[in-house]
């Protein structure tokens, strides 16, 4: 019998938005809406957020995003000159994380959640390529709440293309995507409501404290 409670079903295969100097992959939904709905709720509520604290050019700056990293261990993760610790994994992020492995046949050891009040708030553009990261690690994105627009731009030819995350859905970054393309998350006066998102991601195992 078919029961809506059960994960979505995912298209046979994702779709690839880049066809060339690495591999994105959009698999669409993985989770029912209602089960979207379900974990953008605890996440809101039990995730530690925190204004991301950045320092670009000698600048600290507090973004109004809220992050937050979790972790198989206390890996440290350095980016934009400012370093965080991972927090141990909450019920939920470990459900998801073995949902994503089973998706997509990676495994992650540690997660980066970003908290977007609105569509005021975004990410500009940037590859996520820090040394602490595997070199070429597969990065695995899923998103909750608002729908908001993903793109990626090629750092020699400036080619652009975008993607709409929607909610409950997969998408994957790997092979040498990170080494020839930025991506970012545009900041759009449409949108007025919250979107969750989740990086997976390889941490590399000597980055404990
Ligand atoms: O919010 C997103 O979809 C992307 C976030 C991102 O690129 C990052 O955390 O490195
Ligand atoms: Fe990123």
């Amino acid at each position: 019998m078919y029961n809506m409670d059960l994960f979505a079903e995912l298209a046979p295969s994702p779709i690839n938005i880049i066809d060339y100097d690495g591999i994105v992959e959009y698999y669409g939904m993985m989770l029912s809406y209602q089960q979207a709905d379900d974990y953008f709720e605890k996440l809101l509520t039990q995730i530690e957020w925190k204004h991301d604290q950045v320092n670009i050019q000698g600048q600290f700056i507090v973004t109004p995003r809220k992050i937050a990293w979790y972790g198989d261990q206390p890996f440290h993760y350095t980016y934009s000159n400012v370093t965080k610790v991972a927090l141990p994994w909450t019920p939920e992020l470990l459900q998801l994380k073995a949902l994503v492995e089973q998706q997509t046949g990676y495994k992650f050891n540690a997660c980066l959640l970003n908290l977007y009040h609105s569509g005021d708030e975004g990410m500009t553009w940037h590859s996520d390529a820090e040394k602490d990261l595997r070199k070429n690690g597969a990065i695995a994105s899923v998103s909750l709440g608002a729908e908001r627009k993903f793109s990626f731009k090629h750092k020699h030819n400036q080619q652009t293309l975008s993607v709409l995350l929607q909610h409950g859905s997969l998408l994957i970054m790997r092979g040498e995507t990170q080494s020839h393309w930025l991506h970012r998350l545009p900041p759009t006066k449409k949108i007025s409501t919250p979107r969750i998102n989740l990086t997976f991601r390889m941490i590399n195992q000597r980055n404990i404290t």
